[in-house]
């Protein structure tokens, strides 16, 4: 598919900081726009009904299912999580730069749609340090962040599929690289927008 905006999806284990060097990175750049998800999961401590996420029962997640309102949903870590082409196609459509932070089976689903997609993974620096953030965080119970330790090896392995890793072991570095990456992308898709137009001229196709 071919639009006009740019699409960036990041990806992590839980707890490698996704979250966080997305929030960063939207802070220093007024462009990019986060697309809120729809997710079966209860809310933790200071979530809000969408911001963080719309929070669904399981029968109004199977509702948006069955009306095809989905560009892609997966179960992760027992609960199902799904991003609405409502989220994305309209505002990629006018030139809008979006940003998703969506697990790695939703990231390749996407980036088979839209192409130009550009795929980031964070990885945590050791598992140490993962599980001491998950701890830190204070939001799972001891149940939860066990079985988010045992999906993230699985996880990590599909790091290869990505476009981009950037590992987040100093955090003002990580957001360096994701903000680099962003910005990249822009004079890549600047210059091929540029080629285009140029090949038209020359054919004299209005
Ligand atoms: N496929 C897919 N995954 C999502 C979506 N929204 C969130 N996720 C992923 O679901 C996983 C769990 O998210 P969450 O419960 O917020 O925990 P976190 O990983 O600790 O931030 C993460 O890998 C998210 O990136 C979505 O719309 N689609
Ligand atoms: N580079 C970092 N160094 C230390 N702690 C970090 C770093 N990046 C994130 N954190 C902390 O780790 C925890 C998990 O981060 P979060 O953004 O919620 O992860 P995710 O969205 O990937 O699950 C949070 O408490 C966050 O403040």
């Amino acid at each position: 598919m071919d639009y006009p905006g740019n699409l960036f999806v990041v990806a992590a284990p839980s707890g490698a900081g996704k979250s966080s060097l997305v929030k960063a990175l939207m802070e220093l750049d007024s462009r990019i726009q986060p697309a809120v998800s729809h997710t079966t999961r209860p809310p933790r401590g200071q979530e809000k009904h969408g911001r963080e996420y719309f929070f669904l029962s399981p029968e109004e997640f199977d509702g948006m299912v069955l009306r095809d309102s989905f560009l892609e949903w997966a179960h992760v870590h027992g609960h199902r999580y799904g991003t609405s082409r409502h989220a994305i196609e309209e505002r990629v459509a006018h030139g809008a730069d979006v940003i998703l932070e969506i697990d790695f089976q939703g990231a390749i689903n996407v980036k088979r749609i839209f192409t130009n997609a550009v795929l980031i993974f964070i990885l945590p620096p050791s598992w140490e340090e993962l599980r001491s953030r998950l701890q830190r965080r204070g939001e799972d119970s001891a149940e939860v962040i066990e079985l988010r330790l045992k999906n993230a090896a699985s996880e990590m392995a599909q790091a290869r599929e990505f476009d981009f890793v950037i590992i987040n072991e100093l955090f003002e570095r990580a957001v360096f690289d994701l903000k680099t990456i962003v910005h990249a992308q822009r004079l890549k898709f600047a210059a091929q927008r540029r080629a285009r137009a140029d090949t038209f001229d020359a054919l004299h196709i209005p």
